[in-house]
């Protein structure tokens, strides 16, 4: 089975002044895209690899990763994206020098700003449009729920539960919109994600309520008969490689499932919005959760149950995520990251899983220094797991000393970063957009459209994610090409 994958990353800034001039971040945001300005004329651009690279009102940029159909394309795109804005950083830190401001900006891929602003990563799955919707988002929701034992972040979060939606929170208009949490009292633990409190709903398209862990949207960017497009929204930014893979591999398996037919008991969870809080707290996964077709499960019992399935569709072949290695690579992981979960001994997944290895990180901290875990050096050190400034961050030290694993080369990765999936049709994005910009043409892209404004009756529309060639957009490449010799 095919599908098309991508991931959207918002990325948080900050700026540490060096006793000099202060800088806010939309300022800072405005000199990282002054060279994506410079080179598209826009601070909304497609790139040569088939990505969409923008900044909308206020500071977190957001690079969306082209479609992919294998897993490890995704994560080698996904990669580039952030090699991406360490260099338009690095460019910036330049501009700043010149321009008299003598501090650092620094980028972080991370969930949630000094503020308490929460914003996110964004999984995009293609879905089939015969399939019925409801029934794949309910089914597919208690894994959602779960899903955080095994890839979560790891966050410092308020001990107490909260449940009663901050009036502030019951009416945004936009979902993509940054969300405030409660600021943490003194009163916190370690949890798997920060995510889980700002979920209100399951599935929405969420236009006047707050934000759902599906978002219902319908906006397949691909032809709508056949297509459509599964917008989930609940997802930590995930740092190392092999979290990302479990993180979509194993959503990407349970959609395999669902969508070949495997059959599932009635997982449906009576009080998902209770639940992913409460499963946020617990390390051990051993809460009951209660059922609505009756009795308890506990997350651990779910993802067990889950990763049975998923074994049944990747021993079928009958798989999504790219090659067989790569899907048994998922399940290995989802079965080391259970027993790990069961027995409490995280030894065998601490170079792979984001919560486990940043928990390693602040329970040396605080055993050393003899600090608590409200204390503001632990919450720098939270923040410096997601730093990604080159030179400065955390996780880049770790890859490097063998502390995290990598499940994509930096070889392939540096290749992403200029070179489209080959076997989407982003290729042909891809392609177009190095042939326009080449050419200084005037020219417009989307998902699905390619148009040189000179010549806007040819323009070519790409419905289909999974076909990799076109003539018609060939004719336009040519007819740029054309230009040139005229
Ligand atoms: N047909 C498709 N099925 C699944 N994913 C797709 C499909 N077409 C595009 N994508 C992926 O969906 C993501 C779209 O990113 P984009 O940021 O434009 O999202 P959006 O939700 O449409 O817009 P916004 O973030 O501005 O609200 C990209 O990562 C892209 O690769
Ligand atoms: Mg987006």
């Amino acid at each position: 089975m095919k599908r098309i994958f991508g991931l959207e990353t918002e990325f948080g800034i900050a700026y540490a002044p060096s006793g000099g001039r202060r800088l806010g971040p939309e300022e800072v945001a405005r000199y990282l895209f002054k060279p994506v300005v410079a080179w598209g004329r826009s601070s909304n651009v497609f790139l040569p690899n088939g990505s969409r690279l923008y900044l909308d009102v206020g500071s977190h940029p957001e690079y969306a990763t082209a479609e992919c159909d294998r897993l490890d394309d995704l994560i080698a795109q996904d990669s580039a994206g952030t090699v991406i804005m360490q260099d338009l950083l690095n460019r910036a830190n330049q501009a700043l020098n010149d321009d008299g401001y003598d501090g650092t900006p620094h980028l972080f891929k991370n969930n949630s700003d000094s503020a308490g602003n929460s914003y996110g990563s964004h999984e995009n799955f293609l879905i089939r449009r015969n399939m019925d919707f409801a029934h794949l988002t309910s089914t597919l929701l208690p894994f959602l729920v779960v899903r955080q034992l095994m890839v979560g972040a790891g966050a410092i979060i308020p001990r107490q539960v909260t449940t009663a939606m901050p009036a502030v929170q019951t009416n945004r208009a936009n979902p993509h919109a940054a969300q405030t949490v409660a600021t943490p009292t003194s009163d916190v633990v370690f949890g798997l994600s920060g995510r889980s409190d700002v979920m209100w709903e399951g599935v929405s398209s969420a236009t006047t309520r707050s934000r759902p862990i599906i978002n219902a949207r319908d906006e397949p960017h691909a032809d709508a008969e056949k297509y459509r497009r599964l917008h989930v929204i609940v997802g930590d930014s995930s740092m190392a490689q092999p979290t990302t893979q479990l993180k979509v591999g194993s959503a990407a398996l349970i959609l395999d499932m669902i969508e070949t037919g495997v059959p599932l008991r009635d997982l449906t969870l009576s009080d998902p919005i209770r639940d992913i809080r409460v499963i946020a707290r617990d390390l051990t996964g051993t809460t009951p959760l209660e059922l609505k077709a009756g009795g308890t499960l506990t997350p651990l019992e779910l993802l067990e149950i889950y990763l049975e399935a998923a074994t049944k569709i990747v021993d079928r072949g009958d798989h999504s995520v790219g090659d067989d290695q790569t899907a048994r690579d998922v399940l290995d992981l989802w079965g080391r990251m259970c027993e790990a979960v069961r027995s409490q001994d995280f030894s065998a997944v601490d170079t792979e899983i984001d919560w486990v290895i940043k928990k390693k990180i602040l329970d040396r901290y605080m055993d050393r220094s003899d600090v608590e875990l409200s204390d503001p050096r632990i919450r720098r050190l939270e923040l410096a797991y997601h730093d990604v400034t080159p030179g400065v961050g955390l996780v880049e030290k770790m890859q490097a000393g063998g502390l995290i694993a990598q499940t994509v080369s930096d070889t392939d990765i540096a290749t992403a970063k200029d070179v489209p999936p080959q076997t989407t049709r982003a290729k042909i994005r891809g392609a177009f957009v190095q042939a326009a910009v080449d050419h200084r043409a005037d020219f417009t892209v989307d998902w699905v459209h390619l148009r040189l404004n000179a010549h806007a009756q040819r323009a070519v529309t790409l419905r289909d994610p999974f076909v990799s060639t076109s003539e018609h957009a060939d004719e336009l490449i040519a007819c740029l090409n054309g230009s040139e010799l005229a």
